[in-house]
């Protein structure tokens, strides 16, 4: 810190000395020289306070600062130097006026240089100097109040400044904690924002709902609209159709009765047309015969067996004798028969059906049937009555029991309902062979025949299989097959040496009618008829034609027997007239096929089984009664 500069009149002396360091010497001369040039008119004394007092002898004679005469300049404790920057501040303020300029010598290029020993000039000079100064220092001080002031100014504005400082700070502390707060509700703004956007988009999808709910809404009323037309429509209808309704609800009633008297007329039809048909049946004969005559294995026709196209029921078995001398014309006897039907090789298993499915129909309307095929092996009994797996080429059995099935479906129609056994017995030997047993073959049963009280005839240890289908059946004939090939390969051509039996045993009930019959079904597969020459056949063989030839002929003597109404028919007397004595009594219709094998080697046995043939045929057994309670 720089002081003002104390006007002292030592100091001014000792710059004056220190100036002109060299002058020492010569000071009084010029002192004296200066104190004669400018003689001072009156006295000044500048006081100090705190350093010696500088008298003043004379006033500057160039520029007084005040006016000739004494002046006192009373300079105030430094309090402390302005600074050099301060003052030059005030002065450039324009509250500072600037320095007096000397008019005394100049130090510098401008005041004149006074000699060393103008002691009175300098003296001069230096009291211009120390007026110049007090001036100056007025004027400082005038600044220096001016500084003051403005310092006080200042320190108030100061104050007031930081006193509002404070008050912004306090304000700024404030807007700190609003603006943590505002960060928060930034933060709860931005939130909501989101949920605006979210909700906006929402807003605009559930738009797109509204409007597609509109667009249904508008077409459901359209349909709604249509609806209520429909449903006056509707209503009116529903309205006309009660009327309808009670009309035809008397209709129904009266159709109802009606319905009930046709159920009446159609049962009495029913009634009326089993008895015509019987009638039929029993004017065509309660035995029948049939004769079926195969086609040769290489095609063709025998010339021995003669069928008249025009007549299907004649044959004639044409036998040409050589002449043994040779000198006569071969001589030809014609055998002729007559039989219910004959078919020729091309007859088909169908058209052979045709003319026993009326005596199957018997079978249900409860009449005993038997249908039985006489002839030689290999003439085609097992065909006729079997026939092969094809459609076209099924046999009797099959197709009886689909039509007894079929028929049984329809009377079922009328209140009736049906239960069927059926059993598959072998004789051979004159033993009984269950052809539908399924047991081990080691402890197979022995079978009897057995008469019931009510002249029933059953077979012991026999299997009756309970059926409800065709295909059941089938499936039974097929397990008597395979039964048949078994026993056929424990001995070979077996099944040419025995009689298989096919029973199917027919209940129905009536019970709105209180109607029940009962009958048996009865198809059978004879064994060979061929009679062999006793002188060939041994052991077995002997056993089996004697067998064979027993119950073949024993069945002509029965069907003879009854022809002629004897009072005792020996069925005893084979087990294949025992077991068929209900389907060859009185009470039942018989049909046989006489099969014929066209080989002209087989003609022996051709006419033996024809002339067999023609004696059932010409048997007439008594009129069968059906078995109905
Ligand atoms: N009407 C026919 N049309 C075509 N083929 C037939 C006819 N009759 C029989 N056959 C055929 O002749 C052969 C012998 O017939 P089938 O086996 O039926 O004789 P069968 O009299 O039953 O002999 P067996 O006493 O040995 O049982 C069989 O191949 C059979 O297919």
């Amino acid at each position: 810190m720089s002081r003002l500069p104390v006007m002292s009149s030592k100091r001014v002396l000792t710059n004056s000395n220190s100036s002109s360091e060299n002058d020492s010497a010569p000071a009084q001369k010029r002192l004296r020289k200066d104190t004669d040039l400018h003689k001072p008119q009156g006295a000044a004394t500048v006081v100090s306070g705190r350093r010696a007092p500088l008298a003043a002898t004379r006033a500057p004679l160039s520029r007084p600062v005040r006016g000739v005469g004494a002046a006192t300049v009373a300079v105030g404790p430094s309090r402390g130097a302005l600074k050099p920057s301060v003052a030059s501040t005030a002065a450039k303020g324009g509250n500072m006026k600037p320095p007096v300029a000397s008019t005394g010598t100049k130090t510098g290029g401008g005041a004149p240089r006074r000699h060393a020993w103008d002691l009175k000039g300098k003296v001069s000079d230096m009291e211009d100097k120390v007026r110049n100064y007090q001036t100056r220092v007025k004027s400082v001080n005038q600044e220096n109040e001016v500084l003051k002031d403005s310092v006080v100014q200042s320190q108030k504005k100061f104050a007031e400044m930081q006193k509002e400082l404070e008050e912004q700070s306090g304000q700024i502390r404030v807007y700190k904690v609003q603006l943590h707060e505002l960060s928060g509700v930034k933060e709860d703004l931005e939130k909501v924002s989101n949920d605006k956007n979210f909700l906006e988009k929402e807003l605009a999808n559930l738009e797109g709902k509204y409007k597609v709910m509109e667009t249904l809404r508008d077409s459901q009323e359209t349909e709604l609209q249509t609806l209520k037309m429909k449903l006056s429509v509707q209503e009116s209808t529903l309205t006309r159709l009660q009327g309808n309704l009670r009309n035809t609800e008397e209709e129904v009633r009266s159709l109802k009765e009606t319905v009930a008297q046709q159920k009446d007329e159609l049962h009495a039809g029913e009634m009326e047309r089993r008895r015509l048909h019987n009638t039929i049946q029993e004017l065509k004969g309660n035995i029948r015969v049939f004769c079926r005559v195969r086609p040769l294995t290489g095609g063709g026709l025998s010339k021995h067996i003669q069928l008249m196209p025009s007549d299907n029921k004649t044959m004639t078995l044409v036998k040409t004798e050589e002449s043994h001398t040779g000198k006569t014309a071969d001589t030809q006897k014609n055998y002729n028969f007559s039989f219910d039907r004959v078919f020729g090789p091309q007859t088909s298993q169908q058209d052979v059906f045709e003319e026993i499915s009326l005596l199957v129909q018997s079978a249900l309307d409860g009449y005993n049937v038997c249908c039985f095929a006489y002839g030689q092996t290999g003439s085609g009994k097992t065909y006729t009555m079997e026939g092969d797996e094809f459609d076209e080429t099924r046999g009797v059995i099959p197709r009886a029991v689909q039509q007894i099935f079929k028929a049984a479906a329809k009377l079922e129609a009328q209140g009736w309902e049906f239960t069927f056994t059926a059993s598959f017995v072998e004789i051979y030997n004159e033993t009984l062979r269950d052809l539908l047993y399924t047991g081990k073959a080691s402890v197979r049963p022995e079978h009897e025949i057995r008469k019931l009280s009510n002249n029933e005839v059953t077979i012991t240890n026999l299997t009756y299989e309970k059926v409800i289908n065709e295909d059941q059946v089938l499936g039974l004939i097929a397990l008597a097959n395979r039964n048949r090939s078994t026993a056929q390969t424990a001995q070979n051509d077996r099944s040419s040496r025995s009689h298989s039996v096919f029973q199917l045993d027919i209940e129905g009930v009536n019970a709105g009618r209180d109607v029940k019959c009962k009958s048996t079904l009865c198809l059978v597969d004879l064994a060979g008829s061929e009679r062999m020459v006793k002188s060939q056949s041994q052991g077995e063989r002997f056993k089996e034609m004697t067998a064979i030839n027993g119950s073949l002929s024993n069945l002509g003597i029965v069907i003879a027997a009854l022809a002629n109404k004897e009072s005792y028919i020996p069925y005893r007397n084979s087990k294949l007239t025992y077991l068929l004595q209900s389907c060859l009594g009185g009470n039942s219709k018989t049909l046989m096929f006489v099969n014929i094998a066209p080989e002209p080697d087989s003609f022996g046995e051709t006419l033996n089984s024809l002339r067999f043939a023609s004696k059932v045929n010409d048997c007439v057994i008594g009129t069968a009664s059906a078995n109905r309670k």
